[in-house]
């Protein structure tokens, strides 16, 4: 039975699908770092919101995980590179919680529009100052957004709702989108001269660090009011302080900042500063939303291999997943084989999809082939993390889909290039659910693939069967199957014999003597 740590507060919501679903799971929230590190080897699934750092060392440690499920949108707290690298899925929940951020952004602009915390605290305080908080409307006032995806058009639908006049900032952002939220697509520059309030949801990325620095923010409207429920590396603390002692910015409603948690902040205690910790997604209707899908997601994940909001790896439903397990385990095969004989750096890779497996989810397979493909190069290697080795390997990879049908229902065909040979291994399912090669090298055979395979290719020519079968016959070497294929009578053959334990390094330099051998090699699968 697979088990799952929760080690955030999240609603009981979850660890009742868990359970339901047959799924032992256990809820330790507070954990530090040793204290995780310490159990989470015990684990197959990790769910978490924005608290737990899912840092290398606990990749590390963590023997058996399988998937990290964040109850969330931003995963900037779990190092991606070092899960993928581990094969470790990781997985958001990227619209449950969307429409709360969304509203409590709007809340935040109106808390700054009107002094509402300062204004709130002052009463309690019995002071009554009336005249001390002026505010400002919103209605015919300009809304820039920087970012406008799920939280961004909320942001907008409500801010045109408002009666304000919206533009965005999103490179990503299609002009057609645009005009269907009603909303002014514009530059950068143009945002921050134009906005009377400004407010970010873009996920951090190198390109959005800082986008509210010094420099930009120089270019706003003075008066500006700025807002961030997105992430705190957005806007640079030191330089929204400068420009608000400076007059220039009005004040700013912050739920994210540089460091979190925030106990301390250059910010705090300025009168301009509406603060809250970390709340955009805290509402019992986002909570309980984005709990049930990370547990559903998760629970799928590790009963049925369904794959669903993955950061890291294609998306693979239920109903799916039991079909195309026999053609990874095919694809893998074929890249295995391809890559035991490889042995240059290779340039390309081609995965040819035909007949039904071509309609099926085939960057799922693409990714299987690599694994097989790279694996006899790297040890640490899996479907997660093959994609992205091969591309800092610099090895091209391309997919050719065709519909028609030829000798078999349907077949992936793999070729890999290298500087000085082009190889390519062909195979399919049968109707027993297993991987068959049916090609290798244009050379037609079927053969299944067993643990111990021997390969040999030679000239064909009378006695050589003979002679081979008796080199293995002497070292005691048992043959559980034999297959063979020839281009045409007298040409280049292939055997491909499964034998039932190793071929040692002596047997095979016996074979690789024999006359007419080109190669021999020793296969494991
Ligand atoms: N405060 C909270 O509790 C809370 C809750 C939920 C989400 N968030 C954060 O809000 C942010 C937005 O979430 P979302 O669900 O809307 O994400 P999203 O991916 O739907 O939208 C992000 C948008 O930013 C745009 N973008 C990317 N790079 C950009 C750039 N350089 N300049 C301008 N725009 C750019 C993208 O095109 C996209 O449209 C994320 O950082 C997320 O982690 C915070
Ligand atoms: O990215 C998110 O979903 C938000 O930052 C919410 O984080 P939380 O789940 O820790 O409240």
């Amino acid at each position: 039975m697979p088990k799952v740590l929760i080690s955030d507060k999240l609603s009981p919501a979850a660890v009742q699908i868990f359970k339901d679903r047959g799924i032992e799971v256990d809820v330790k929230t507070g954990l530090d770092k040793d204290e995780l590190i310490k159990i989470i080897g015990d684990y197959d699934g990790l769910a978490i919101r924005s608290n737990t750092k899912v840092t290398p060392a606990v990749i590390e440690a963590a023997k058996n995980l399988k998937v990290v499920g964040r109850a969330g949108i931003g995963v900037d707290n779990v190092d991606l590179p070092a899960a993928t690298a581990k094969g470790i899925i990781v997985m958001n929940t990227p619209f449950g919680n969307s429409i709360t951020t969304a509203e409590h952004a709007i809340a935040m602009m109106f808390a700054l529009a009107r002094d509402i915390p300062q204004a709130n605290a002052s009463t309690h305080a019995g002071k009554w100052e009336k005249s001390k908080f002026m505010g400002v409307e919103v209605t015919a006032k300009t809304l820039g957004i920087i970012g406008c995806g799920n939280i961004g058009s909320i942001v907008a639908e409500r801010g045109i709702g408002l009666k304000m006049k919206v533009i965005a900032f999103d490179p990503f952002l299609t002009a057609e989108r645009a005009a269907d939220l009603g909303v002014e697509k514009v530059e950068l520059d143009e945002l921050l001269k134009r906005a009377d309030f400004i407010t970010l949801h873009t996920p951090m990325t190198p390109q959005t660090k800082n986008v509210l620095n010094a420099a930009n923010l120089a270019k706003t409207k003075k008066g500006v009011r700025i807002i961030n429920c997105a992430r705190g590396g957005l806007i640079v603390e030191a330089d929204l302080k400068a420009a608000i002692e400076s007059g220039h910015v009005a004040g700013a409603a912050l739920d994210v900042f540089e460091e979190e948690p925030a106990k301390t902040n250059i910010l705090f205690g300025m009168e301009q500063i509406v603060a809250t910790p970390h709340l955009g997604a805290s509402t019992n209707e986002a909570q309980e939303n984005v709990a049930l899908q990370v547990a559903e997601q998760m629970s799928d994940y590790l009963l049925d291999g369904a794959i669903t909001n993955s950061v890291n790896v294609p998306s693979i439903s239920a109903e799916e997943a039991p079909k195309l397990t026999p053609f990874a385990e095919l694809a893998q095969q074929l890249g295995s084989f391809a890559g035991q004989l490889t042995e240059e750096g290779i340039k390309e890779v081609t995965l040819e999809y035909e007949g039904d497996v071509a309609e099926m989810n085939t960057r799922v397979l693409t990714n299987a082939a690599l694994t097989g493909l790279l694996k006899p190069q790297l040890e640490d290697v899996n479907t997660v993390s093959a994609p992205v080795i091969a591309k800092e390997r610099g090895i091209q990879v391309s997919e050719v889909k065709r519909e028609q049908r030829g000798a078999y229902e349907t077949y992936i065909r793999l070729t890999v290039k290298t500087a000085e040979r082009e190889r390519s291994v062909a195979g399919t399912v049968f109707s027993d659910g297993k991987p068959r090669l049916i090609q290798i090298k244009g050379v037609n055979m079927e053969a299944a693939l067993g643990h111990h395979m021997l390969y040999v290719t030679n000239q064909d020519k009378p006695g050589f069967i003979g002679a081979l079968g008796s080199i293995l016959g002497k070292a005691s070497i048992n043959i559980a199957n034999f297959n063979l294929g020839r281009e045409a009578a007298g040409g280049d053959a292939i055997c491909l014999i499964e034998v039932d334990g190793d071929v040692p390094e002596a047997v095979l330099k016996e074979i690789q003597a024999l006359p007419h051998v080109v190669q021999a090699k020793a296969l494991t699968f």
